[in-house]
C-alpha cells in the first residue's frame, strides 16, 4: 500500500512558549493545512498572552547545523521566516537560504510582538531590508513593519499601495501589506501587489477581539503551506486570508491579554 505524501515545508522562526505565535503558530497552521512542517529554531522566547518576558538567540553554528540536517534528508518545497532577532542571525539565515534551494521564500519581517516587545534589534532592520528582502518571493509586513522598512508613514489605503510599490523596488518579488493595524473602526483590509504588476485588496470584517496573537505568523504559514502544495501565489494568499479570518472569528479563550487564535477553525 502506498503511504500518503505530504509536501515538506520549513519555518525559520523563534519559539513562543505561550504557544500562540512564532514557530508554534506556524506548526499548528501547517499541520492544519496538511503539509509536513520542519523547523529551524533561531531564538527562544519566554512569552505568554501578556507579553515577552525574556529572549535568547541560538548560536550561528546551531542554526547552520539545523539547515544542514534538513538539506541532507528532506525535500523542502516552501519556506518562511518569522522572528530573526538580530543582524547576525539574519545573515546566518540569508547564507543558508542562498546555499540550499528550499523553494519559494515568504518573509514575515517580524519586528515587535503585539504587547510591544522587540523581536528584531534595530541594527538588524537594514540587514533584513538589504540582504533578506531581495530573496523573498513574498514579503508580508504589517503596517508598522512596512513603515520601518520603507521609511514612509502608512495611515491610508493609498499609502499601503505606495508602500507595496516601495518594497517591490527594494527587491521583494511580491508584497502583501497587512492592514490589521488600521483603525479599530475599519475593516481588516490587506493589499497584494504581485510581481507581474497585478494587484488586489482582501477585505474581511474586523472581529472585535483582543485574541489576535499570532495572526501574522498564521497567515504567512498558511501561504507557505499552500505554495508547497503547488497552489499559485494569488490563490495561496486568498486561502490564507480566509483561514486567518476563521481563526480569529471562531476564537478560543486561552490566557489573558492578547490571546491566541483558534487554529482548528476551518
Ligand atoms: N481584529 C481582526 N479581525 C479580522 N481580521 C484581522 C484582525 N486583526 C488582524 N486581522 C487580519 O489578520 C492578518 C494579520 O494581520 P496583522 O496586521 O494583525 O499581522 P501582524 O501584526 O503581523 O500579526 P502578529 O504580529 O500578531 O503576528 C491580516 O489579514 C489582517 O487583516
Ligand atoms: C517568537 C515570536 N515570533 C513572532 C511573534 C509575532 O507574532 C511573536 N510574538 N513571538
Amino acid at each position: 500500500m502506498t503511504k500518503p505524501q505530504f509536501p515538506q515545508v520549513l519555518s525559520i522562526a523563534g519559539s513562543d512558549s505561550g504557544g500562540g505565535a512564532g514557530m508554534q503558530a506556524d506548526l499548528k497552521t501547517m499541520q492544519m493545512r496538511h503539509v509536513f512542517a520542519t523547523t529551524v529554531l533561531v531564538a527562544i522566547t519566554a512569552q505568554n498572552a501578556r507579553g515577552v518576558q525574556r529572549a535568547q538567540v541560538l548560536p550561528p553554528a546551531m542554526i547552520d547545523a539545523q539547515f544542514a540536517a534538513l538539506a541532507e534528508d528532506l525535500q523542502i518545497k516552501a519556506v518562511k521566516t518569522g522572528m530573526l532577532a538580530d543582524s547576525q542571525t539574519v545573515q546566518t539565515v540569508v547564507q543558508n537560504l542562498q546555499r540550499y534551494d528550499f523553494g519559494p521564500l515568504t518573509v514575515d519581517p517580524v519586528m515587535i510582538a503585539k504587547g510591544g516587545a522587540p523581536l528584531l534589534a534595530d541594527e538588524a532592520v537594514a540587514t533584513v531590508r538589504d540582504q533578506l528582502l531581495p530573496l523573498a518571493t513574498l514579503i508580508t509586513p504589517n503596517l508598522p513593519e512596512a513603515e520601518v522598512l520603507t521609511g514612509q508613514k502608512i495611515r491610508t489605503e493609498a499609502q499601503m499601495r505606495q508602500a507595496a510599490e516601495h518594497l517591490q523596488a527594494l527587491g521583494a518579488a511580491n508584497v502583501l501589506v497587512k492592514g490589521g493595524h488600521l483603525g479599530a473602526d475599519q475593516a481588516a483590509v490587506d493589499y497584494v501587489l504581485l510581481a507581474n504588476g497585478r494587484d488586489f485588496w482582501l477585505t474581511s470584517p474586523r472581529v472585535a477581539t483582543a485574541n489576535t496573537h499570532g495572526t501574522g505568523d498564521t497567515i504567512s504559514a498558511c501561504i507557505t503551506a499552500e505554495l508547497a502544495k503547488g497552489v499559485d501565489l494569488a490563490t495561496a494568499i486568498r486561502v490564507a486570508k480566509a483561514y486567518v479570518t476563521a481563526t480569529i472569528r471562531e476564537g478560543i479563550q486561552v490566557g489573558h491579554g492578547h490571546g491566541p487564535l483558534n487554529h482548528w477553525a476551518v
